[in-house]
This record gives C-alpha cells, structure tokens and sequence, in this order.
C-alpha cells in the first residue's frame, strides 16, 4: 500500500461479510476516490463487452474480476442466462460470492456529502439499513423508526412495532438522477441537489423501480431473486435489468415476510448516459413496463413457494404464461430465469444440517 495516503480509512463494517459487485465496460478509475469506504471490502468485478480488454484494477484492491470468457467457462451452457452488453452483466458477481450482503455500485458513481459537508460511507449505511427491522405493513411517519433520534409515532400499533427482517437496501443518487431516455430529452440539464435525510420502507404490495446503481442486499435471504434478466446484446430490450430484479424481488420479499428500504445512503452519479442511445435501449421496456408492472402486481404466489428459489421458479412460470402474450421474448426471458436458478443453485448448494447427515 505504499505510495497511498490511507490515513483517512474510516472503519469498513462488517468487511468479511460483504462483496462489492461492479459490472464495467469502462474503467475503474471511479475505484482511487472510494479508498477511504471501498478498499477493506472485497470486490468482484464483472467485466462487461470484448473480453480481449485488460482492464485496470487500482493497487491495493483485493479482487476477483470475471469477463465473458470466465462467464462462459463456469457457466458452461448456462452462461447464456447471464446478459451482454448491459449493465445486467453484474448478477453474475452475485452468484459466483459467497458472503451475506451485497453492495453494488456503478463506475460512475463517486463519494457524496451530506449537507454538513461530511463524505458519505454509503456502505455504512446500507448495513444499517439492512440490519435493522423494516416495517412493511404499516407506515411510520417519522419514516425508519430504528434510525437514532427517531421512533415509532403515536398510533402505532406495539403488534408490529417488532419489524421485519430488511433483505434490500435501495440507496439514491445526488447530481445525474436515474431518468428514463424520454425524461433526459426533455430535462437534459436537470440534476438532483435534494439531499433527503430518510430511510423508509416501502410497503407490503407496492413495488417500485429499482436502480442498480447504489444496492444492497442480503443474498442469504434474496440472492436467487436478484436476477437481472437476458438484455442487451442479442435480445429486443436493455436497461431494464435492474427494474425485473426489483420488481421480482419486492414480490418475493412480500411472500417471504422480509422488508425493502429506500433513501439514504446517497452517492454522486457523475456521468449522463446518452438519451438518444438510450431510448433506442429502452423503447421496448418503455411500452412493456405497462404490462410488466401490473404483471407483478397480480402476482399471486402459492404458499409451497417458500424460499427465494421456489418463489422465482413460480415467477418464471407466470411470465411464460402471462408474458408471452405481450412478446414471445418473454418465452426466452422465463426459460432464463430457470437457467439462472439452476446455475445459482450449482454454485450454492444448499449448506446441508450436519446433525442430520447420516441421520
Ligand atoms: O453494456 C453495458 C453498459 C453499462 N455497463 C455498466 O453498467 C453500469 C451502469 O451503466 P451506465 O452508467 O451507462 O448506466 P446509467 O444509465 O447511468 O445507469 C442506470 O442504468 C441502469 C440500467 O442498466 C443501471 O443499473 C443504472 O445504474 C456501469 O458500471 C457500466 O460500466 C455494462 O457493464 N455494460
Ligand atoms: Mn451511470
């Protein structure tokens, strides 16, 4: 570590249960300014577009990082599950981890401060968000009732003031705000300085747009569900991966009784993706989220679905069924996330009870 100035290191919480998951098609220089939050955790970089690219990890970083060729060699056939060409690429690192939490960010995201002026330790702040109880069956108007400083409000009812287990913690952004191509033609100078200090749980049947860009979660309780679908290259739709994810995962979370964040931490997204690019990515998604969204609304799982896995299997059979209808890409879409539970499960057998081996 020679040569780096790592006086400013603020404590890495909970560093041995945590993976950073980034998917790159670009360069990871966004990696020096986070030294000081980043560099105790371990990172698993997914390498994005020609595999024949060396990319640059920033000394000192402990790393795996995986291109298309790794994809393609641990995931044999499978590896088609895994997208190209879109930042989607990135559920791949949370299949091959191994730890409790996953933290995900983009390499355009830098450290933000809040309005003290102080710089933000966003992982810090997701394991507070995720280790402490949501509240998803009935609102807080204080919103997170386990933040210091605040508590359940009057009228509360002490039933449910124990919580839920928190399995996502959905962080937001300050300067490029996460806009859709139609909303960045029309606002291209629009930029987010509202600084919001809450954490709240959205509530049990409401699902919401997940952004990839600034993500943690439990994978222990909801890593099968975290798929973030078959785009880019090759497929009729991009940009939409994390949105499937979020949408799946809410429902999942809903059945399974754990909570969903979203607010605090905040990062600084530095760089606007080009609209014009974009709404050619999008255009399918943009028509489709009209069936997609109400798709996941009715959803309707059975009680024999009682884990991530078997949830997002029954998942996989609604959307051949009720998809289909919409665009026969929601075939290859299904089939995928079945692939995807498969190849999940081979590289996370289920931890067998040893008091019952040979039992
Ligand atoms: O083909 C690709 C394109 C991108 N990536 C990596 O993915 C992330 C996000 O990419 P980008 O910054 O271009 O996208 P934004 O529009 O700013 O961000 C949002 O779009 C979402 C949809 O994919 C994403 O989750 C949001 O954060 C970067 O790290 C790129 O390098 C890629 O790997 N392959
Ligand atoms: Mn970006």
């Amino acid at each position: 570590m020679a040569g780096y100035n790592l006086e400013g290191i603020k404590a890495a919480p909970l560093k041995d249960d945590v993976d950073i998951v980034i998917p790159t098609i670009r360069s990871l220089d966004f990696l020096e300014q986070w030294r000081p939050f980043l560099q105790h955790y371990h990172l698993i970089i997914v390498q994005d577009g020609d595999p024949s690219i060396k990319i640059k990890v920033p000394e000192g970083y402990d790393y795996e990082l995986y291109n298309r060729n790794d994809i393609n060699r641990i995931l044999g056939p499978r590896a088609n599950c895994i997208s190209y060409k879109d930042g989607g690429c990135r559920c791949f690192g949370f299949m091959v981890s191994k730890k409790k939490y996953i933290y995900t960010i983009d390499d355009d995201c830098f450290v933000a401060k809040d309005p003290s002026g102080k710089e933000i330790n966003v992982i810090a702040q997701h394991i507070k968000n995720l280790e402490t109880p949501s509240t998803p069956h009935y609102f807080n108007t204080l919103y997170d009732p386990f933040r210091e400083g605040t508590d359940f409000v009057r009228g509360y009812p002490f039933s449910l003031r124990e919580g839920v287990q928190t399995a996502i913690s959905h962080g937001l952004w300050l300067n490029i705000p996460d806009y859709d191509a139609p909303t960045q033609l029309v606002k291209p100078r629009e930029r987010n300085t509202r600084y919001v200090d809450a954490v709240m749980t959205i509530p049990k049947g409401v699902l919401y747009p997940m952004c990839g860009m600034n993500l943690a979660f439990n994978r222990e309780l909801v890593g099968p569900a975290m798929y973030f679908g078959l785009m880019g290259e090759g497929q009729p739709i991009s940009r939409y991966d994390d949105m499937w994810a979020g949408w799946a995962a809410k429902v999942v979370c809903d059945q399974l009784g754990f909570g969903v964040k979203t607010g605090l931490p905040y990062l600084w997204h530095s760089k606007a993706s080009n609209p014009f690019v974009n709404l050619k990515k999008e255009h399918k998604g943009l028509h489709w989220q009209e069936d997609m969204v109400p798709f996941f609304q009715n959803l309707c799982l059975s009680k024999e679905s009682d884990t991530a896995a078997k949830c997002y299997m029954e998942i996989s059979k609604m959307t051949k069924e009720k998809l289909t209808k919409v665009d026969p890409y929601f075939e290859k879409l299904a089939d995928a996330m079945v692939t995807w539970i498969e190849a999940w499960e081979e590289l996370n057998p289920p931890v067998k009870n040893e008091a019952f081996v040979g039992a």
